[in-house]
């Protein structure tokens, strides 16, 4: 039997946040249901793809009513009859059908859920698991990197980076290393009881304390790394996203009450650094301040790795334009952020190509689906960052890695991680 799209339906739920997002169904002619739903940013970049939004005063303007028509009507009329297969050419027809460079018109939250929707209903009718189907024989665990303190927009604790990270470096194994920073995310939270700070947590499952300063959180960080028994920077290292197109506002960094000029954000990062295993910093320098991402490379970019999120967008033009400029040296995947599989893998390509690491990333707005951790297995993505152990919207991507490790076999390793040099820090 040639499989071919019979039924195409999307309708409205609920993400994490409680704010409504899209659900597609795509049903094959010999009944396998591909189901998939799209999250969505808090901390979002500028030159993101449009998510659209009903407006008005039901569900506080955020309804997505209007991209749940659009794959109820159009959209389910140009799929109906295609082969499930060629992602490439699904791909192409929702971005030709939608007509504009940012997805405005059908939006990307419509997009994409078919994108992704049509994708798991193929894997399904193969009876092939998801990373198998879209990785092949190729595939490989990546690094999770676990968000244990939530700053920014993503909690009211005063802290301006939005995210402390910890990853298992010193581990081969996912599950021993998923382990380690469960252990230490524990363990910080017994910490932050113990000096009377509060133990809710922000969107992403990390703590959200009112410590004074970026430093106070590194340090705790590290308290609670030693106390688990584990040394920092040897079997656990530090890395943070801070975001900083959020707090850079006409020409300045405003940060931790001071403004700051580029130069002087870098040589914080510097100083950062020098002193904490820290191994990788996202988004350091505002999407808006592009020639200072020059400097920040040619200065920090042989030791620790730089990602960049809200400045590149996944989006495969823009992100060969921070080639060609040798800005940032790995990059930040979000799915969301471009709005097909197909232009995703683009930009991991584009990547791999320019020696530039790439980590998976949630959004701060989540549900309960798990298509990026059998994306992040498939690409051999190399790192992960998913949250922490406190939501089930998180933990759910975690559990998945563990069932696709044991499917792997005890052979199969992380990705190691490239850059060396701020690891088993001197000054520890
Ligand atoms: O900045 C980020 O990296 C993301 C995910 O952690 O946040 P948001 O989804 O809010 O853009
Ligand atoms: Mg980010």
């Amino acid at each position: 039997m040639q499989k071919k799209i019979e039924s195409v339906k999307a309708r409205e739920i609920f993400d994490s946040r409680g704010n409504p997002t899209i659900e597609v169904d795509v049903q094959l002619n010999d009944g396998a249901l591909g189901r998939a739903s799209v999250p969505s940013g808090a901390s979002t970049g500028d030159r993101e793809v449009v998510e659209l939004r009903d407006g008005g005063s039901r569900l506080r303007g955020k309804g997505v009513l209007k991209a749940v028509n659009n794959v109820n009507g159009p959209i389910r009329k140009k799929m109906i009859g295609e082969s499930p297969y060629d992602q490439h050419h699904i791909d192409q027809l929702l971005i030709e059908l939608d007509g504009t460079p940012t997805k405005k018109n059908l939006g990307a939250n419509a997009i994409l859920g078919v994108s992704l929707a049509v994708c798991r209903a193929a894997a399904l009718t193969e009876r092939m698991p998801l990373y198998r189907y879209l990785g092949g024989v190729d595939c490989e665990l990546p690094r999770p990197f676990f968000n244990v303190i939530n700053g920014g927009k993503h909690a009211d604790s005063g802290i301006d980076i939005q995210e402390f990270l910890i990853t298992p470096i010193g581990f081969d194994h996912f599950r021993e290393g998923l382990e380690s920073i469960d252990n230490t995310y524990h363990k910080l939270k017994s910490i932050l009881a113990d000096k009377a700070l509060v133990t809710s947590v922000g969107d992403e499952g990390g703590f959200a304390p009112h410590l004074g300063s970026s430093e106070e959180a590194i340090e705790t960080l590290i308290e609670a790394i030693t106390k688990s028994g584990y040394q920092p920077g040897k079997d656990i290292a530090i890395a943070i996203d801070p975001a900083s197109s959020e707090f850079y506002k006409n020409g300045t960094y405003h940060f931790e009450g001071k403004q700051l000029s580029s130069e002087e954000m870098i040589r914080y990062y510097q100083q950062l650094i020098q002193k904490y295993p820290i191994i990788s910093i996202e988004d350091g320098l505002s999407e808006h301040d592009w020639e200072s991402w020059v400097p920040l490379t040619k200065q920090l970019g042989k030791k620790v790795q730089l990602i960049g999120d809200d400045i590149f967008v996944t989006n495969p033009a823009i992100f060969s334009e921070g080639i060609k400029k040798g800005i940032a040296n790995s990059i930040l995947i979000k799915l969301n952020q471009i709005g097909t599989i197909s232009e995703t893998i683009e930009t991991i390509k584009k990547a791999r190509r320019a020696g530039y690491t790439t980590m998976i990333s949630h959004r701060s707005g989540e549900t309960e689906d798990t298509f990026i951790a059998d994306f992040a297995v498939a690409m051999g993505a190399g790192q992960i960052k998913t949250g922490a152990m406190a939501r089930t919207e998180r933990v759910s991507k975690y559990n998945q890695f563990l069932r696709i490790e044991e499917e792997l076999g005890q052979d199969t390793i992380m990705t190691p991680f490239p850059f060396k040099e701020n690891l088993s820090h001197p000054s520890l």
